[in-house]
């Protein structure tokens, strides 16, 4: 079983404040170790608040490499789409932003594309935050006919085209996501979560490890390092 460390807050405004401090200082730390800082960020509502928190803290952002921990295959200026979020907040501060999906519709070719995009950054990510659906997702690695791919698949491959099975009813597109290996392989892994439900959703799955049913207690089995995970109800 890993090691998880919760931390608690009364607020989501202390969430956020915390998380975007974290995140910085890990960013902060490996430019001074390497020069250059590759991360990922998830999309979804929760981490906006820390996200635009970040975006207005002093780093030197022209050498940070951010990618979408997965993105919905939509065009960046869809609502819907986790880079064109990360764009408009990180763009502006001169990061580079890698996208996940350049316009294709077909979620297999996306996600080959993808991988051949990531395959020219510095691996492995310096951070993988991420963030859990209701539902058990993490990143966008859902049950249905590429689960086991995102789960199982060869290390090399850092990313792949997801047809979720069953849809999400919130929001039903496919994805593309980074796979568990991408994910687990990170320096630095956090999980960044609110709500009661989630929070003892993620403590199950903690407990089943390999065993879990659901993605995000695969993910966390697969971690060689602790986490710290970030929660407010
Ligand atoms: O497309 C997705 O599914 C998201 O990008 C995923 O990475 C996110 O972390 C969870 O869905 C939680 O999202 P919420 O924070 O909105 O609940």
């Amino acid at each position: 079983m890993i090691e998880a460390e919760w931390w608690d807050y009364d607020d989501a405004t202390e969430l956020a404040e915390a998380v975007a401090g974290d995140v910085g200082f890990i960013i902060e730390q490996a430019l001074e170790a390497r020069g250059r800082a590759i991360v990922a960020f998830p999309g979804g509502e929760t981490p906006k608040p820390a996200l635009e928190l970040l975006a207005a803290r002093k780093i030197e952002w022209a050498d940070v490499t951010i990618v979408p921990t997965d993105d919905r295959l939509v065009p960046p200026t869809d609502p819907r789409s986790n880079v064109g979020m990360l764009a408009k907040m990180f763009l502006p501060r001169r990061a580079r932003v890698v996208p996940l999906c350049a316009g294709e519709t077909d979620p297999q070719v996306a996600g080959h594309a993808a991988d051949e995009r990531l395959a020219a950054l510095e691996w492995p990510l310096d951070l993988a935050w991420l963030g859990v659906g209701a539902d058990g997702h993490v990143a966008s690695i859902f049950p249905g006919p590429d689960y086991d791919g995102a789960i199982n698949g060869p290390r090399i491959r850092r990313a792949m085209g997801v047809r979720p099975d069953p849809m999400p009813a919130n929001m039903p597109v496919n994805r593309v996501t980074l796979t568990k290996s991408a994910l687990a392989s990170a320096r630095v892994v956090t999980l960044v979560l609110t709500g009661t439900d989630k929070r003892k959703l993620v403590e199950k799955a903690i407990k089943d490890g390999a065993a879990s049913q659901l993605p995000i207690g695969r993910l966390l089995a697969d971690l060689e390092m602790d986490i710290d995970i970030h929660w407010c109800a």
